[in-house]
């Protein structure tokens, strides 16, 4: 979106190069996301016991979580085809009404960024989700007339980074729904281990857990601090990458051992020095860190708040007893009581 952090989630372009290569394929390599992938094993063998399309599915996750992977995932499962587009690439119904007669039967339609389709699209949508029915307008004026068109019955997947960003009438048209949840460091660990053997990177057991424990709970995020960290190995050791390697090129990349950058610790700083812990408005955060609103909501906060640094409160953001000590401040009196125990979510 904005920075060229290191840890930022969202792809680059050397990301989509290498992408293709590491991005999983078959449910059996999607690794982590254990209830996810066992809800939709079912619901992909049994739509296709039916021999029926899957039920249009919306995928809620911040960036970097597999989303987009998933997608394909599910399109390969199921033995269809895969097309994809995103909410603001659609601009008119008539583009919608073109993707959507190209599909053959039980083919699936990808939108990213579903919450950025116009709501005259999106009015094209519901009939088409619902029925299988194109409803369009065609000619203007007194010549208008409405037709409909028969679509093959299709798949919808919607990914989107909050659920929230979706009006009611569209998230209500998804038969299924699934979260994405950040990654544990397991999980992240047999990630890192399954692109070094693909990419043919030697990478060992430590060195593979540390790049998982700085990775944000982003497969997205370890899969590029892995390139460079093997950047770091073959220049400065002999290209194997053990726990030695993989900790001093992460001092090099200023990563700190909890996965924080520079942002999150200018956002942590900033909170606790100049508005004395929060609470905050997320408005005053962003513009004191040049960084967009939305940057700030779907990028850096999520992860903070998952583990806990960060408390999302009516009155805005709250530094938590857990981001003064990671800082190496003592929390102001009360602060400690207050958050003790506290697991953050939100
Ligand atoms: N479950 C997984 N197992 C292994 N690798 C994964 C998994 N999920 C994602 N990845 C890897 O992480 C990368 C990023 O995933 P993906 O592009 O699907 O994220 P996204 O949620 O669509 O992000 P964005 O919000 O930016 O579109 C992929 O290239 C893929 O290799
Ligand atoms: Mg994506």
């Amino acid at each position: 979106m904005t920075t060229d952090r290191i840890i930022d989630a969202d792809a680059t372009r050397e990301d989509d190069a290498i992408e293709s290569s590491i991005r999983p394929k078959r449910l059996a390599d999607y690794l982590g996301q254990q209830p996810v992938r066992e809800q939709m094993s079912i619901y992909i063998d049994a739509a296709k016991q039916r021999a029926e399309a899957l039920d249009h599915v919306l995928i809620f996750g911040p960036p970097g979580l597999g989303k987009t992977t998933l997608s394909h995932v599910i399109a390969n499962e199921l033995g269809v085809s895969l097309r994809v587009t995103s909410g603001p690439v659609i601009e008119k119904a008539g583009d919608l009404a073109a993707l959507l007669t190209n599909l053959q039967p039980h083919d699936v339609l990808f939108i990213d960024e579903i919450h950025r389709l116009s709501p005259v699209v999106e009015e094209v949508l519901y009939p088409a989700m619902e029925d299988f029915q194109l409803d369009i307008m065609i000619g203007e004026g007194p010549a208008a007339r409405s037709i409909k068109i028969d679509l093959p019955p299709f798949t919808l997947i919607g990914a989107t980074t909050r659920a929230g960003l979706l009006t009611a009438p569209l998230r209500d048209r998804f038969g299924i729904v699934q979260r994405l949840e950040f990654y544990s460091a397991d999980e992240l660990t047999r990630i890192v281990r399954r692109s070094a053997q693909i990419l043919g990177i030697a990478c060992e057991g430590e060195g593979a857990v540390e790049i998982a424990r700085r990775s944000r709970g982003t497969p997205r995020i370890a899969n590029r601090l892995l390139r460079r960290v093997r950047d770091y190995a073959q220049v400065r050791a002999d290209g194997r990458i053990d726990g030695a390697v993989a900790g001093a090129a992460m001092q090099m990349l200023k990563v700190d051992p909890e996965g924080f950058d520079d942002l999150d610790r200018r956002l942590l700083e900033l909170i606790i020095d100049s508005f004395d812990g929060g609470p905050v408005g997320v408005e005053s955060l962003a513009a004191a860190l040049s960084e967009e609103r939305g940057t700030l909501e779907d990028v850096i906060e999520p992860y903070l708040i998952q583990q806990g640094f960060l408390v999302r409160t009516a009155r805005g953001r709250m530094a938590t007893h857990k981001a003064y000590r990671h800082m190496g401040l003592t929390p102001k009196d009360g602060r400690a009581d207050l958050f003790a125990g506290d697991a953050g979510g939100g």
